[in-house]
This record gives structure tokens, sequence and C-alpha cells, in this order.
């Protein structure tokens, strides 16, 4: 890429090695995953190549839309929080409507985004956050595993995200949190009744813990190479040829946000 300024080469910002990743991530436990397969697809292998090879310019990457749903306090501000900052906050403060992060990866050498949608636990906010669920790629329930009935409206959750969405358009995934909290045999007995509802939701389940981290990388990156992957094949079906942009190419942060945005909402926290 040519700086007009200055002349100089520039090129797109430089991904952290913690954001790269070659292979595709395996699944928390088989009997709750939707994609058991243990490699890419050949069709993407091939289209990554050939994308990589052509060192598209950073403005015209792919990005998903990841919306964030479940009862109020189950844990999901925290959960984006150690994914994005890397930090964990003790206390509670509620999401006033929805809130985002963008995260950059570079997926098999392609720059990929995942724009994720943080939504209020609260039924005061929910009409706020319910017009930000249209156009999701990924829909992540999040219940908190020290509360059972957390589990049992991840539900309602999904239903509602869904009802913004084409049925079979999103990836689901179900998501158990604060997992430190639990002795193992309680959180044995928890995941059980996670992955049988998680079956019953079509979602691929994950326990993690914000609070020490555990599984947190694991899962986004999951979500990330799936919903790439997802990207590359949906446009294939689309007959775009694989050198022109993954799907929705996008032209920048802000001019995507105001595409997926509702018209008569204010984009970020509200
Ligand atoms: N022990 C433990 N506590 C957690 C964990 N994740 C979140 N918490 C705590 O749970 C409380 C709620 O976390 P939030 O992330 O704010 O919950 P939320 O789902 O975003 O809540 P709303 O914004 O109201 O929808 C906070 O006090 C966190 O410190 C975890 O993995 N382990």
């Amino acid at each position: 890429m040519q700086d007009n300024r200055n002349g100089r080469m520039t090129f797109p910002p430089p991904i952290g090695n913690d954001r790269v990743i070659w292979e595709l991530p395996k699944c928390y436990t088989p009997a709750a995953s939707v994609q058991l397969k243990i490699d890419w697809d050949i069709q993407t292998k091939a289209a990554c190549k050939d994308r990589a090879a052509r060192s598209q310019p950073w403005d015209r990457q792919k990005m998903s839309k990841v919306v964030v749903v479940g009862d109020l306090n189950v844990g999901k501000t925290c959960l984006i929080n150690r994914f994005c900052k890397d930090v964990f906050e003790r206390d509670y403060k509620a999401t006033i409507g929805v809130d985002f992060e963008i995260e950059r990866f570079e997926i098999s050498g392609v720059p990929f985004s995942l724009q994720i949608w943080d939504t209020a636990g609260q039924e005061k906010f929910k009409c706020i956050a319910s017009a930000y669920y249209r156009g999701a790629q990924v829909i992540i329930t999040v219940f908190d595993m020290a509360d059972i009935k957390s589990l049992d409206h991840t539900r309602q959750w999904l239903e509602e995200a869904m009802s913004e969405n084409e049925p079979g358009s999103c990836f689901i995934f179900l998501v158990g949190t604060k997992s430190d909290l639990l002795p193992l045999e309680e959180k044995q007995r928890t995941e059980r009744d996670a992955v049988r509802i998680a079956t019953e939701m079509h979602a691929e389940f994950w326990a993690v813990s914000s609070k020490t981290g555990e599984n947190v990388q694991e899962f986004f990156f999951r979500v990330a190479a799936l919903a790439f992957e997802n990207c590359i094949l949906k446009d294939m079906e689309n007959g775009v040829p694989v050198g022109i942009g993954l799907g929705d190419t996008i032209k920048s942060d802000r001019a995507n946000l105001e595409e997926t945005a509702p018209q008569d909402g204010k984009r970020g926290c509200c």
C-alpha cells in the first residue's frame, strides 16, 4: 500500500501474536460441539492461500457480528473484557443498553475481525439491546454456572436473539461462566445439564472463568475461526471469487458499525 502523504509504504496495523490463528481451534467437549471436524474445510484452505498471497489492503478485511446475551449478572461483560482487555472487574456494574468491542485476528494469513456486542441483561434495557440483535453471525448465550436458573433462561434469550435473524444463519454458543466458583463434582453436574440444553439449542457448549481466564481465549479463538470459515464458505456459495474479498467486506470499523446498528439507535454504549 502507498501512503500518499510521504510516499512511504504502509501496512495494516500489526496483530499481536496472541491473535494469530493457523489451525482450527478445538471444541471444549465433543459431546457439545456442532462442528466436530479437526481441520479447516479444503475450500477454506485454498481461499486463504489465495487471499493471503494477494495481500489485500487492510480496509478490505472481513468482520463478523457477535451478539452476547443472557441474564443480568451472569458475567457477559467480564467475559468480553477478559478476552479483549485481559482484565477482570470484581464489582458488578450493569451494562446500560449495549456496548461493543472490535477484536482483530489474522486467520490463516487473512485479516479478520469480530465485532462483539455486549447487551444488558436487565429487563428494563431489553428493548434497547434487542435492537442490536439483527445481522448477527454468532450468538453467545451466557449463563452463570453457580446459578442454575440462568441456564434455564438461555432458551428464551436465544429465541429472542433469533427472532431478529434468519433461522440457521447464526452459529450458536452456550457459555457457562464462573466455573471457578464450583467444586469439581458440581461443575461436572452443571456441565451435563448444559450439554443437554446446548444440544437442544444446536449450540456448542463451553465452560469458562473470566476471573482466572480459564478457557476464555480458547473459546473466542474457536468463535473467530468458525465465523471466519463460515464467511468464506458463504461467499463461495454466493459465487464470489475467492480473491475478491470475503463476504461483507468492510470499508472501516466506523462505516461497518453504521451499517449494522439500527437506524434509530446510537452506536456504542447507549
Ligand atoms: N468468580 C467469578 N465472578 C465472575 C466471573 N465473571 C463475572 N463475575 C462477577 O459477576 C458479576 C457480574 O458480571 P458482569 O460481567 O458485569 O455481568 P453481566 O452479565 O454483564 O451483567 P449485565 O450487564 O447486568 O447484563 C461481577 O461482580 C463479576 O465480578 C467469573 O468468571 N468468576
